[in-house]
């Protein structure tokens, strides 16, 4: 059984990309040859375009979901990875994209239109496209991104320039029948028709299409029957046309309820806004609401004897509620001629209309705004504990090509996150060295202990990278100065030893003065420092024992 499916819900991932590659040319002789990784491949997007062939989401409604071809890794000897093919998913003319919240990001009619869905990542840097003249040879490389993971609607809306409207077996499909080429299933059971139905109907030099929808009942502008899903195919028509049964065999109903109930549907139905495409209105779907529409009836089923004597009833009701009536017979094909000539003035008159209003911008198909700043500082706490947040669509990226068990790339990062001034603004916003910064959203932020030192931060510490501000004293002591010191030093270093002297013979209870005389020794040091024992020299005390393992053992 064929089926027509209007609605799917797509899952589409963009393809990862490549990761750049880290090597060095080898050659006899050459022994560091210079880097010559090659750049990953950027991963392949998934396109929606506009296919004429196409008539339903079907295929989509089987295989939901949907992936971009990765990018191929970088190799060395400067081999660039292959670049994934971008995945084109053809879509039928009329399909409307919408995100899960139901805000329209697209609205694709025209044959060809294209919408990327879901980018590819981005490929990674190889080590030879990061050597710099201050990076002679960088030992790491970029990873690839992963691919863009979106959820998306799919909805088909109908193009067409009359809408047929009217309960379920007033005759719509009989309508469309006799009066194009088109063959709906039609049969006297309610919801004959499930999917729209389009035919091209000729009155004189006019050509215009058709839509017969299923049949709506009160209440389908909240889903009740089949209504709901199909007002949106009515949506992109310019006019409608009332299909009345004047021979219903429901005794409760007659041409005239019916119109109201069918009207308040209408009113009812509220059609897509449209946001995230810079505002821009829905392109393609009518803006002015269904119920303001031009509309005509059709008074249908006149062939029968108990139709023509309702139609006669209620005609001038009708006109008198300013439509133009026409008696027709689906089945007979009376009145058809008139009708459709009717129907042709109002498509003249919609299309003199687009003609005279300038066509309608058309959506630039980029969901993203474009002119996000680089990035955003927000002060947050986390248990009590500050929190600075780092969001921007660079940094964010940057974290995904840093391959954080190499310290040279995350040096790398650190470079790029000051060049793009994130440092700076954590320190105007009173960031202070050791707390926690985050890149990155809630759920996949990378965290970091801000260490300022290595960036923008050095410039109030000590200076800005590659700097050494105590390189920049030049100031030289004069010679004056130097023997001073010099003398100094020499006198605190006399002090300590004799201090320490007199401390290690308290301490150890070497005796102060020695068996011989004791007289007071001095030696010289390396320094040629006069060093002054008045106890005598250690060593000689060392020689005699003291201080030795059997010395002190002795010892009560
Ligand atoms: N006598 C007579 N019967 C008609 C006429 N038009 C339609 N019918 C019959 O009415 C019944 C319903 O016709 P459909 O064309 O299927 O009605 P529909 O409005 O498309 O119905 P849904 O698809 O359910 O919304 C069929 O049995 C038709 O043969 C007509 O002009 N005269
Ligand atoms: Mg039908």
């Amino acid at each position: 059984m064929a089926h027509f499916v209007d609605r799917v819900v797509l899952h589409t991932t963009g393809g990862n990309g490549g990761h750049g590659c880290v090597s060095v040319h080898r050659e006899k002789f050459k022994p560091l040859g210079g880097p010559d990784g090659g750049n990953g491949g950027d991963g392949g997007s998934v396109v929606l375009v506009v296919d004429p062939q196409t008539t339903t989401l079907l295929e989509y409604h089987h295989r939901p979901h949907r992936h971009g071809e990765n990018g191929g890794v970088g190799q060395g000897d400067l081999r660039h990875g292959t670049r994934g093919p971008v995945l084109e998913l053809p879509v039928p003319e009329g399909t409307v994209v919408k995100d899960r919240d139901g805000r329209v990001l697209a609205d694709l009619v025209e044959p060809g239109a294209r919408y990327t869905v879901s980018e590819g990542g981005q490929g990674g840097l190889g080590n030879a496209s990061l050597a710099s003249k201050k990076r002679k040879a960088p030992g790491f490389a970029l990873l690839g991104t992963p691919g863009e993971a979106n959820d998306i609607v799919l909805e088909l809306k109908s193009v067409a320039d009359i809408a047929l409207v009217g309960f379920p077996s007033a005759g719509k499909s009989s309508l469309i029948a006799a009066m194009s080429a088109a063959r709906p299933k039609i049969a006297d059971y309610p919801f004959t028709t499930l999917v729209p139905n389009l035919g091209v109907v000729e009155a004189g030099d006019t050509r215009f299409t058709v839509a017969d929808v299923p049949g709506l009942i009160p209440g389908a502008a909240e889903g009740k029957g089949l209504g709901h899903e199909f007002l949106r195919h009515v949506e992109r028509c310019a006019a409608l046309v009332h299909v009345l049964d004047c021979a219903s065999l429901e005794s409760d109903r007659d041409p005239l309820g019916d119109l109201d109930a069918i009207e308040a549907e209408l009113a009812a139905y509220a059609p897509d806004k449209v946001e995230g495409a810079g505002g821009t209105e829905d392109n393609s779907s009518n803006a002015v609401p269904l119920n303001e529409r031009p509309r005509l009836i059709a008074l249908n089923k006149t062939d029968l004897p108990d139709g023509a004597a309702m139609a006669e009833m209620v005609r001038a009701d009708l006109t008198d509620r300013g439509y133009r009536v026409f008696d027709v017979s689906a089945l007979n094909r009376d009145g058809l001629r008139d009708l459709g000539f009717a129907m042709a003035e109002l498509v003249l008159e919609a299309r003199a209309q687009r003609e005279i209003e300038p066509a309608p911008v058309p959506v630039t198909v980029r969901p993203r705004s474009v002119n996000r700043k680089q990035f955003t500082v927000t002060a947050e706490s986390k248990g009590g504990e500050p929190l600075w947040r780092v969001r921007g669509d660079k940094p964010e990226r940057w974290i995904l090509q840093t391959d954080f068990g190499n310290d040279e790339a995350v040096g790398y990062l650190a470079d790029r996150l000051v060049a793009v001034g994130i440092e700076d603004e954590l320190f105007k916003q009173g960031a202070k060295p050791g707390e926690a910064v985050v890149i990155g959203s809630e759920e996949d932020g990378v965290v970091f202990d801000w260490e300022p030192t290595m960036a923008a931060g050095a410039e109030h510490l000590g200076g800005p990278r590659g700097t050494d501000l105590r390189l920049d004293d030049h100031s030289r002591p004069t010679r004056a100065e130097k023997k001073q010191e010099q003398a100094d030093r020499r006198a605190a270093k006399v002090a300590t030893r004799a201090e320490m002297d007199v401390e290690y013979r308290t301490q150890n209870g070497v005796p102060t003065k020695r068996k011989d005389d004791g007289a007071p020794t001095s030696v010289t040091d390396e320094d040629g420092v006069e060093i002054f024992y008045p106890h005598g020299n250690p060593d000689d005390l060392q020689d005699e024992g003291f201080g030795t393992d059997e010395a002190e053992a002795d010892r009560p």
